[in-house]
């Protein structure tokens, strides 16, 4: 031991144990050495029961440091050198009231490397897996390599190094992803990048490219709950609360940050495109923009919003609209991508997926780690199930819950494919032509991630429902008029609730979260056709049409007398 110090100073966790951390700490006002030592660090700061840990990267803790360059201080494996910069002296120094705010010339990148929180020392790592649950296999692939299927043609997984991320226990992972809430830490602000060793532990914190997006609100819906289906404890994941309106943007961060890391390692990547059906589009298109990187959208012509076809047009994406629909452009935008260094941004590339599952453990994480007894996801594309579930499973193996909800899968009649697969036993999967929906983002016939979803459903005790068009519009209408302001693809899903509490499968007082994927304001032409009941074969049950009104004071009293029932 050549030396027990006490300091204050700023630091960021790199490994610890229930009752020891290690920090990296590079910010000691008045120190000057260039030692390289090993450093294990006790915080005064805990958060937990017999947990001596500073749970906050930014937080200046107030720390006891034993050296001990010789024996490594018995510290975790994964702990790593730290470096001293400026000790003048050893003794105790306060970290100056300043210190921790950016200097006037630096932005938030060189803001969190001088604070030594960039690119901490990683010990994990991911790959590609065929994925073939129950099928062993060594081939594998590089995050870095430009792959999309196996050999076999089947899909591919993320594979994190478990082993590495289960040196650490659930309380770890609780309190640091916990810590990094609602900071402008670059890039942990992310609600995604705020779980990057589970996402992409590798990349660069520079190769980044981040809105901040996640952290998405999880409200209660009080009166939809309490009076359309008799529960108490519903909630819904709003996830279209976001930069581009839906749910993409977790994935997109990810994907396009890792182009963004290619194209620097030097790979000829011309660009990045999709097909879609107007969200994987608007959330590519803005990444794209914020990265200065190409973006190329194959979309379905006349199938889309106004709202969603303007956002890949206004971010400067080459949009070309096809004359067939949402599985015409995806078959199309597979083969140009084997032909052209065009990399492929659909979930097909499960690169997205360990984006969007990151939006389950938020789920975890806003309930204080208590698990839902039911969550609800709208289908289409079927990757986002397989999404869901990885979070959840993840965050189960590695100890931050002790069990899984159930899923739930909800599709439109109009474009049902898993549905029919479910009621079929799951015996055989065939694709459909799907035809048009109001959940317009859904419909899709021949989704990718078949395969995910099925096993996301097996291995979660998952059940499938659909929506008929006449549902997803009442029900909308309902919630709307509860508070919500619910796309119809959130309407699958809240029609699905309904069925499952009138079987009373789900009942009163599960808690229950239904997921919304996108926001209303996205889709306002079929709300407006609903509200004016001319929507054809749908009786419009829950509309409230404005009232043509003179605008003279009698004929206002008139109207208010009538409306408000007064005399
Ligand atoms: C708003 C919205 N909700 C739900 C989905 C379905 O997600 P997935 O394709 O991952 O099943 C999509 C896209 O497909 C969507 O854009
Ligand atoms: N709803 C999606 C359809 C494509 O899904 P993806 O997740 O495979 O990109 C869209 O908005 O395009």
């Amino acid at each position: 031991m050549i030396g027990t110090t006490l300091l204050r100073g700023v630091g960021t966790d790199v490994a610890g144990t229930r009752d020891s951390l290690v920090q990296r700490v590079t910010h000691f006002e008045g120190l000057k050495t260039n030692a390289r030592l090993p450093l294990h660090i006790k915080c005064k700061k805990g958060r937990r029961r017999g947990d001596m840990r500073a749970t906050n990267p930014s937080l200046r803790v107030e720390a006891t440091i034993e050296t001990n360059p010789g024996l490594n201080g018995g510290l975790p494996p994964s702990a790593k050198t730290v470096t001293l910069e400026s000790v003048a002296n050893n003794s105790a120094t306060p970290l100056s009231p300043n210190s921790a705010k950016r200097h006037a010339d630096e932005n938030i990148r060189d803001e969190a490397r001088r604070q030594g929180l960039a690119n901490p020392p990683n010990t994990f790592s991911a790959k590609y897996v065929p994925f073939c649950p129950g099928i062993e296999t060594d081939e594998e692939y590089s995050i870095d390599e430009v792959v999309y299927r196996s050999k076999s043609g089947a899909l591919l997984d993320v594979q994190h190094d478990m082993a590495a991320l289960k040196k650490f226990d659930g309380a770890y992972w609780r309190d640091l992803f916990d810590s990094r809430v609602g900071k402008t830490t670059w890039p942990y602000g992310s609600g995604v990048w705020s779980k990057k060793e589970w996402v992409l532990p590798e990349i660069d914190d520079d190769d980044i490219v981040s809105v901040f997006e996640g952290n998405s609100n999880l409200f209660w819906a009080e009166r939809f709950g309490k009076e359309i289906v008799g529960m108490s404890d519903l909630w819904v994941k709003h996830c279209g609360i976001s930069h581009t309106g839906s749910f993409k943007d977790l994935g997109m961060t990810v994907l396009v940050s890792q182009v963004n890391r290619l194209r620097r390692l030097g790979k000829p990547l011309l660009g990045v495109g999709c097909a879609s059906t107007g969200d994987t589009s608007a959330a590519l298109s803005a990444y794209c923009a914020a990265a200065g990187i190409p973006a190329i959208v194959f979309l379905p012509a006349n199938r889309i919003s106004i709202a969603q076809l303007v956002q890949p047009i206004a971010n400067g994406a080459l949009v070309l609209s096809m004359d067939t629909d949402f599985d015409g452009c995806m078959r199309l935008i597979k083969e140009v991508t084997t032909e052209l260094p065009i990399y492929l941004a659909n979930s097909l590339n499960s690169l997205r997926l360990e984006g969007q599952k990151t939006a389950a453990i938020e789920i975890l994480q806003q309930f204080d780690w208590e698990v839902p007894d039911w969550v609800i996801v709208p289908g289409g594309n079927l990757g986002n199930i397989y999404a869901f579930y990885k979070g959840f499973q993840m965050c189960k193996e590695l100890g931050l819950v002790d069990k899984m909800p159930r899923l739930v899968c909800a599709q439109a009649a109009n474009a049902n494919p898993l549905y029919r697969a479910y009621i079929d036993g799951y015996e055989s999967f065939k694709p459909v032509t799907a035809l048009p929906t109001f959940a317009s983002a859904i419909q899709i016939g021949d989704p990718v991630s078949i395969d995910r979803a099925i096993y996301a459903l097996q291995n979660s005790d998952g059940i499938v429902e659909e929506a008929s068009e006449e549902e997803i519009m009442d029900v909308c209408a309902q919630a709307d008029s509860r508070g919500m302001f619910t796309c119809p693809h959130t309407g699958v899903a809240l029609t699905a609730l309904l069925k499952l509490r009138k079987r009373n499968i789900i009942k009163p007082s599960d808690r229950t979260v239904v997921v919304s994927t996108a926001h209303g304001l996205k889709f306002t032409q079929s709300k407006v056709a609903y509200h004016s009941s001319e929507l054809p074969d749908i009786s419009s049950r829950f509309a409230n049409p404005p009232v043509q009104v003179g605008a003279d004071f009698s004929s206002v009293m008139e109207v208010l007398k009538q409306k408000l029932s007064l005399q």
